[in-house]
């Protein structure tokens, strides 16, 4: 033993050896033993945690006994024979593959192990004694989808063949499949993300799914986790809480489920880090939790472990276990799970070239492999040998599959109650590594969503906890019991007495501080439905409260990124002093006319370019961010659009105002007030048109398209502006083309305002000035019959004609090319 002490590996052996099982369906019982007595082994259990993925209860027999019942596989004696310091009392409802009642789940109390922390998942739910979760079955008929394989090409690619499945609300169901398989596609639809283009029904409780009424009630996390890196991690949340809740909960809950959230998935450590700061994994969570503070009852997520390496992937799936325990609907695409977290899927869907292969428990996939005749080999992580079998590994195996499985119709390998026990094992070994501090422990947060007494379907003045029955609707695993907390009603009369048609039901405890809460995930309780209700306002917040939060945290931002907003102060300023000598005191002098010319021109250039290169990117790079929150209903297009808006026009603003303050005195232009005004007035308005071609163009491309064509945008105006030719002398075909460049009209108005309305004489300081009578230059120029005001009604039309292209072109690429 003291050899083994430092080998964790013999330490192993030792143990496996110690408690060899009598047949190998002991070997849970003994994994579990020799966990406990891991843990009492110093320095043993973090050289063992990647041991873990491979422990003998996930390894299959299947090809031992092809023909043996999926369930029957699993140890009587597992329920009997309890691992040291745990009691394990199953209690399970979990037949009824149809059923949309609370399911029961297994209970799994904590013995009072001192070596198990508190703060471990052992006990997921402390702060409720039970709860009561909306149910959303979400199902899928026949769908097909095809993409266009270019904008202009007439070729389509079909990436979806038909498939239909059915993921039940409390189940952790995972899409796995090759790589490129159509996963991602998948959830997708299923979430609503993809909103066209595909064939086929999804149904929603077993209506077909009314997308309004189905989006409030859906978080989908998406693969890629952006975040906004100045924003700490408490900031984030409280950001997310207010936008998500609204006024519909007071300050200090909000403060509360917010701190409890990051309690649960083990962030409260790091909530002062700049979510920039954070490793993936940490991303990973937080992106998660963003979504929970307003307690979705469906939770999608694109591959919430790809990049993380084996623990923390352990981790985040155990968190997402724990979330679909509370009655959640929780479906997540992954490539490779690990043995391990394989075991903790209830439902597994598996895809390979857009056909199903595979629908059902996990416990079941290797009997189904053995049905079809592909038997799993002992040793082997069956979600590998399913991989394997997906990319041909094996031969051309695929259709015998699809054929089996229906593509998804036959739901003859669903999981059963007994397969749940041993999910809970799983859990069970994952906590023992948070417990030993392999792991950042998390569980699922305790959230709430109090059901207003105004909202009952019958009229009564009574909520639904406040005169209910009070039975206990589920008796849940690994719960604390607390005892101050108020039963809940159970699902059945709530939806009888409410038409089943509200948020999440649960949880109700905070039901006093959280105020009268009516559309947290965006339903409406007081309407009668079968299916989810419909609810006219998507959004929790009215758009002036969105506009204010984004319009604070854009300013927050800025703060904390000065470098931006400074180099943009410096530019201005260094280039003001720059052009202010470069044309020092030119500005009353006869023969410096075409000099003061040429400061106009560059004075619009400059300003309008610096307006239009400043936001150019800045959708661009907040695109994956805004494109998550806006689906997530965190604030409408509208209020984003006008908060990016306006929080760039006070530093425009600034800036500008540095750079005419500085050149116009250095250059000495007249200072009648009416011409400082009329110059200043038509500056701005080329700044704010130059902000909304960057707004148009960035809308419109990528990145890195927009930060290279970007410019060229600006050519056809720059060309036709009469700053190089003048309309006069251009071939008459073109003639037209000057009367749509928006820098023509900039140009003539910065013009008129220096020259125009019967400015006095020049002064002459040579013996000829051919100049001296400004009406004589403007005429040389072209600019006789120029009209201030015409200058001014066209840029502003400009200015709301491209504000309004820029937003639908925002909204456009929202919708299609996300
Ligand atoms: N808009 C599109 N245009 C053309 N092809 C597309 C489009 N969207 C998806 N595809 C193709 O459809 C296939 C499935 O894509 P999808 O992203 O759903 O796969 P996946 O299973 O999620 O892959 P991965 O695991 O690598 O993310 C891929 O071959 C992909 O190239």
């Amino acid at each position: 033993m003291a050899e083994s002490m430092h080998n964790p590996l013999s330490t192993l052996a030792h143990l496996e050896e110690a408690t060899k099982p009598v047949d190998d369906e002991d070997s849970d019982v003994i994994t579990l033993n020799i966990l406990n007595n891991m843990q009492q082994t110093p320095g043993v259990t973090t050289s063992l945690h990647n041991e873990l993925n491979t422990l003998p209860t996930l390894t299959t027999t299947a090809a031992a006994r092809p023909t043996t019942p999926p369930m029957s596989r699993f140890p009587k004696r597992l329920f009997s024979r309890k691992p040291e310091g745990l009691s394990l009392n199953i209690a399970e409802k979990y037949e009824d593959s149809s059923s949309s009642t609370t399911p029961k789940i297994s209970t799994l109390q904590p013995a009072n192990d001192p070596r198990t922390p508190p703060s471990t998942t052992s006990t997921i739910f402390p702060h409720e004694e039970n709860r009561t979760v909306k149910q959303i079955n979400i199902g899928f008929d026949n769908i097909r989808y095809s993409a266009r394989l270019g904008f202009f090409r007439r070729e389509t690619k079909d990436i979806l063949h038909g498939i239909t499945g059915f993921f039940k609300a409390g189940e952790l169901s995972a899409v796995v499949g090759p790589s490129g398989a159509g996963k991602s596609t998948c959830l997708n639809i299923l979430s609503g993300y993809t909103a066209f283009g595909y064939s086929g029904d999804v149904m929603v409780n077993d209506e077909v799914r009314d997308i309004k009424a189905f989006k409030p009630n859906v978080a989908f996390i998406t693969q890629d986790t952006s975040l906004q890196p100045y924003l700490t991690v408490k900031e984030a949340m409280h950001f997310s809480a207010n936008l998500k809740i609204g006024t519909h909960m007071s300050k200090s809950a909000k403060r509360e489920r917010v701190k409890k959230i990051l309690e649960a998935i083990g962030m409260y450590e790091n909530r002062h880090t700049r979510t920039g700061k954070l490793s993936g994994g940490q991303k990973k969570r937080l992106s998660i939790a963003l979504e929970l503070v307003n307690n979705p009852p469906v939770l999608i997520l694109d591959e919430p472990t790809s990049g993380l390496d084996s623990s923390t992937s352990n981790q985040c799936i155990s968190l997402l276990k724990k979330l679909a325990l509370e009655g959640r609907t929780v479906i997540c695409t992954i490539h490779q799970p690990s043995a391990l977290t394989f075991e903790m899927f209830d439902h597994l869907y598996a895809i390979a070239g857009g056909s199903c292969i595979y629908s059902g428990g996990t416990q079941n996939l290797v009997p189904f492999l053995a049905d079809v005749g592909l038997q799993c080999p002992e040793s082997y992580n069956p979600a590998d040998y399913l991989m394997e079998i997906a990319t041909d590994d094996y031969g051309p195996q695929n259709d015998k599959l699809i054929a089996k499985i229906e593509n998804g119709r036959n739901n003859s390998y669903r999981q059963t109650k007994a397969a749940r026990a041993k999910q809970m094992e799983a859990m069970q070994k994952i906590d023992k590594m948070m417990a030993s501090g392999l792991m950042t422990p998390v569980t699922a947060p305790a959230l709430s969503t109090p059901l207003p007494a105004t909202h009952t379907a019958n009229g009564s003045l009574n909520g639904p906890y406040t005169n209910g029955p009070t039975t206990t609707a589920s008796a849940h695993p690994y719960h604390y019991h607390n005892s101050h907390h108020k039963p809940l009603t159970p699902i059945k009369e709530m939806t009888s007495r409410i038409g089943d048609s509200h948020g999440i039901l649960s949880d109700y405890n905070n039901a006093k501080d959280d105020g009268a809460s009516t559309v947290e995930n965006g339903c409406c309780p007081s309407q009668k439905s079968k299916n989810l209700c419909k609810s006219e306002n998507i959004y929790a917040t009215p758009f002036y409260r969105q506009l204010g939060i984004l319009l604070l945290r854009t300013f927050l931002i800025l703060w904390r990124d000065k470098s931006l907003t400074l180099m943009r102060f410096i530019i201005h300023l260094v280039t003001a002093l720059m052009i202010g000598f470069l044309y020092y005191g030119i500005g009353n002098e006869a023969v410096n006319a075409l000099n003061n010319f040429r400061y106009c021109f560059y004075s619009i250039m400059f300003i309008m370019y610096s307006a239009f290169s400043s936001i150019l990117v800045k959708f661009p790079l907040e695109f994956p961010i805004v494109s998550r929150e806006h689906f997530n209903r965190w604030y409408s297009l509208r209020a984003y659009y006008v908060a990016i808006t306006l929080a760039d026009i006070p530093i425009q603003l600034v800036c500008t105002t540095v750079y005419i303050v500085i050149t116009y005195i250095l250059t000495d232009q007249p200072g009648d007030v009416f011409r400082v005004v009329l110059f200043c007035v038509i500056i701005f308005l080329t700044a704010l048109v130059g902000q909304s071609i960057g707004l148009a163009v960035g809308a419109s491309l990528s990145i890195k398209l927009a930060a290279i064509l970007g410019p060229f945008f600006i050519c056809p105006f720059l060309t036709f502006s009469g700053f190089f030719v003048q309309e006069k002398h251009a071939p008459d075909f073109l003639k037209w083309l000057f009367q749509t460049s928006f820098l023509k009209y900039s140009f003539e108005g910065s013009v008129m305002a220096l020259f125009g309305f019967d400015r006095p004489r020049l002064e002459c300081h040579a013996l000829y000035c051919h100049y001296s009578r400004p009406q004589v230059f403007l005429k040389d120029v072209d600019m006789l019959e120029a009209n201030y005001e015409v200058a001014i009604i066209f840029l502003v039309s400009v200015f709301l004609g491209l504000r309004i292209l820029a937003f639908y072109i925002m909204s456009f690429r929202l919708r299609l090319f996300r």
